[in-house]
């Protein structure tokens, strides 16, 4: 059985990983700072190595400790507007992070990796739906760092015999469909995320971000993608690089675009009620529309997504954000 390192696995999108990777067979270990993650996101059973991602002699000593094959890299700090505040400190951590786990790699002979990046690379396309060859302009430092890490896994790979998938995610929202695992952070400000706090009356109304936007309804568009299609693509290029397959750098997405409003109507929809919104000014920095070119992933990985449904997908979001409602929900009655 192969042993899989996955850093940020404590995190929403990694825990998911975790799960995967234990569902077809590989046995996951975790390493993660719990900086924003949570151990209770960490299934029994599944060793948990407490610690930054940066610190090279920790993540030798892990890989060979648990003697892994393979790398899944989730550890990030990732918050658009919180990077605009403190670029140090996302710059420190999603690329000093990054050589950290190169150097420990290098030095244990790992020479896998699925690493998460992130369609904030492109900045505001100028055609869509983007290709990976689209340029890339990221307009905050969070998708800058992000850039520039994946530039650095380049040029170890070439240096030193590594092979890495780097997948770009585009917008990923929903729960685990078994309900194992979820977003678990409070003060969601995912728009998927909000209008489910808004359905189950957690907050007043969502707020949508522009109605005047060059697009169907004048609200902003972006490919949604279920958490649980984004895990199962992570085994497919951990399965593709363990064949022997070469580096490649993949879109994450549906190739489909929803606008806010059709989000919105959406979780109506699965919640039985309505979800107050108001119009406001559009966000800064927000491009207009956002969708993936979506063959290449498929073509490569053979990457079948299973939840390829924004109903789905708001539906495993609502009953997840349910869950974890009911406890507060009960000692308040
Ligand atoms: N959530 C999204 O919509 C989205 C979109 C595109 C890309 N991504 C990428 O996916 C990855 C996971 O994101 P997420 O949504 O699960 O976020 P998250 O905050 O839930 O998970 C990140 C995890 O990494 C851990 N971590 C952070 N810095 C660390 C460090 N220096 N050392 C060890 N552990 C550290 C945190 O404690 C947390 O468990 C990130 O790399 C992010 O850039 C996320
Ligand atoms: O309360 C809200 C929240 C969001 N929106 C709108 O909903 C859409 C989606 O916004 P999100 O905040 O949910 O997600 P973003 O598109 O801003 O960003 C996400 O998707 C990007 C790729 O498209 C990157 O991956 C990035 O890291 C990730 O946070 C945007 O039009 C936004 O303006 C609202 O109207 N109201």
């Amino acid at each position: 059985m192969t042993s899989v390192l996955v850093t940020g696995g404590a995190g929403y999108i990694g825990s998911q990983a975790v799960l995967a990777l234990m569902d077809a067979g590989f046995a996951p270990v975790v390493l993660d700072d719990l900086s924003t993650g949570l151990r209770e996101a960490v299934p029994p059973g599944v060793p948990l190595v407490v610690g930054d991602v940066a610190d090279a002699a920790l993540v030798e000593r892990a890989l060979r400790d648990h003697r892994a094959g393979a790398v899944m890299h989730f550890a990030a700090s990732l918050i658009v507007p919180e990077s605009v505040a403190r670029p140090l400190a996302y710059w420190r951590n999603n690329l000093a992070g990054t050589l950290g786990l190169l150097e420990g790699c290098v030095a244990a002979g790992v020479r896998r990796l699925v690493f998460s990046s992130t369609a904030a690379v492109y900045g505001i396309p100028e055609v869509l739906p983007v290709a990976e060859d689209a340029p890339c302009r990221p307009i905050n430092p969070y998708g800058a760092s992000k850039l520039a890490a994946e530039r650095l896994i380049g040029d170890a790979a070439a240096a030193h015999g590594l092979s890495c998938v780097a997948l770009r995610y585009f917008n990923v929202a929903g729960a685990d469909p078994l309900g194992r695992t979820g977003r678990r952070r409070p003060g969601a400000t995912h728009l998927i995320a909000v209008a489910c706090d808004a359905a189950l009356g957690r907050r007043d109304a969502v707020t949508v971000f522009g109605d005047d936007y060059d697009t169907p309804d004048g609200t902003g568009v972006r490919d949604y993608v279920h958490v649980a299609d984004l895990a199962t693509a992570h085994v497919a290029a951990l399965r593709h690089l363990l064949d022997g397959g070469g580096s490649a750098t993949l879109n994450c997405g549906y190739g489909r675009g929803h606008s806010v409003l059709s989000v919105l109507r959406a979780v109506e929809h699965a919640a039985g009620r309505p979800v107050p919104h108001r119009i406001a000014p559009r966000r800064a920095g927000d491009p207009p529309a956002v969708i993936a070119v979506a063959d290449r992933v498929r073509a490569l990985l053979g990457w079948q997504p299973a939840h390829d449904s924004l109903d789905r997908i708001v539906g495993d979001a609502l009953a997840w954000e349910g869950r974890l409602a009911a406890p507060a929900m009960r000692a308040l009655a």
